[in-house]
């Protein structure tokens, strides 16, 4: 077995405050920039890099030790959805850790993540203080980055973040069907969950779901169908409203939800119809916002692990999420007919919003995570009780 350490070639991190961090290369050797992030998660590096809404950034994963378990083979399933992965392919620019473990064990397992990283053409540097570069993170706020390899010249092209609209990279191109499967069951909805909306007819026919795609994570769309929806995913800026469904559903994506005009006014043209039935996660709770005339802002440094701390307004009930976001809605310029649906309990932030009477709704954090707790998939069924 080659020594994995004695190949591998040095590489700095370089931060814009000019800050640098030295470490070893693993993965694809290419020099990368983006918004650097930190994700303090303990597992789901297959999903987090395989999430669409990690496109332009390099994750910084706290955890210090990383791939002792692998990577799953890249399967899909009959109607073409990744069986392990959150999309088709790795879209994070790069992944930094403190102690890569080529060695790897798990039942799932087909290669190890730096031959993934390899094959996927994304760099993985490895022995880096995560730490200390996190304390700059959050001190700071986040920050664009680059990685350079072994002699290359420090200076990579200039790059930005904000203003990039991502979600147009990342969206499907064209229109896809999935049907809806009967065969997964339908967990019903859980009573005790306080979030009431009047349930509308549930006729046999299965109800269609349009699906505005800014970058939806493989689970979305598998916690539609496995409620028996018919799932019609339309590129982020396709007018819909043409169509005929039953419910819009609004995704995850990358980057500033301000460079996705031309989502926010097809929103805007579904909402004229008070009984439509519209669900949104994360990218999708910040376009809600803005179709109901709220503003984005950006957090110092986001929400990126499994265990964000969520109440929901007018209860004394939390939930432990999965999240992975940089904007936020700004809860005072939501409008009369708006409130919050829940509050982040470590910084007070806005983590989803409701409509006072239409049948209207989103979560900032994922409820289907992948990874991370499935305490809140019952918002699921909140919307597909509602079609
Ligand atoms: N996961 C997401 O949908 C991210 C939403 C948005 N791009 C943000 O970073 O805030």
């Amino acid at each position: 077995m080659s020594n994995i350490i004695g190949d591998e070639k040095k590489v700095k991190l370089i931060l814009s405050d000019g800050s640098v961090f030295h470490g070893r290369s693993f993965g694809y050797e290419k020099p990368v920039a983006g918004e650097v992030v930190f994700n303090t998660a303990m597992t789901g590096y297959p999903e987090s890099l395989t999430d669409p809404s990690y496109a332009g950034q390099l994750m910084v994963l706290t955890y210090p030790l990383v791939g002792n378990y692998g990577v799953p083979p890249f399967t899909t399933e009959p109607n073409g959805l990744a069986t392990f992965m959150e999309s088709e392919k790795i879209h994070a620019e790069a992944i930094i850790v403190s102690d890569y473990s080529e060695e790897y064990s798990h039942w799932n397992a087909a290669e190890s993540l730096a031959d993934w990283l390899k094959r996927e053409q994304v760099p993985g540097i490895t022995g880096i203080d995560t730490r200390e570069l996190t304390k700059v993170l959050r001190e700071q706020g986040v920050m664009m980055g680059r990685i350079v390899f072994g002699n290359e010249p420090d200076h990579l092209p200039e790059s930005s973040y904000a203003g990039i609209n991502y979600v147009d990279k990342v969206s499907c191109k064209e229109i896809i069907h999935y049907a809806g499967n009967k065969k997964n069951g339908y967990s019903k909805d859980t009573p005790s969950t306080q979030l009431k909306f009047q349930l509308s007819n549930s006729g046999s026919r299965s109800k269609k779901v349009v699906l505005v795609d800014c970058g939806v994570k493989t689970n979305i769309i598998r916690c539609l169908l496995k409620r028996n929806v018919e799932v019609i995913r339309v590129p982020w800026d396709y007018d819909f409203n043409e169509l005929e469904f039953d419910g819009l559903f609004i995704s995850n994506g990358p980057g500033d939800p301000d460079t996705c005009d031309a989502a926010v006014q097809n929103i805007r043209k579904a909402m004229q119809n008070p009984k439509l039935p519209v669900f949104g996660i994360c990218m999708g709770n910040q376009l809600l916002a803005k179709a109901g005339g709220a503003k984005i802002y950006k957090l110092k440094y986001g929400h990126r692990s499994h265990n964000q701390p969520v109440r929901m307004v007018g209860t004394e009930r939390c939930f432990i999420t999965s999240q992975n976001h940089g904007y936020a809605v700004d809860n005072n310029t939501l409008g009369t007919d708006w409130e919050p649906l829940f509050i982040n309990m470590n910084d007070g932030s806005n983590e989803g919003i409701r409509h006072k009477t239409n049948p209207w709704f989103s979560a900032q954090f994922h409820p289907e995570a992948a990874s991370g707790p499935t305490d809140t998939e019952f918002l699921f069924d909140k919307f597909v009780n509602l079609l």
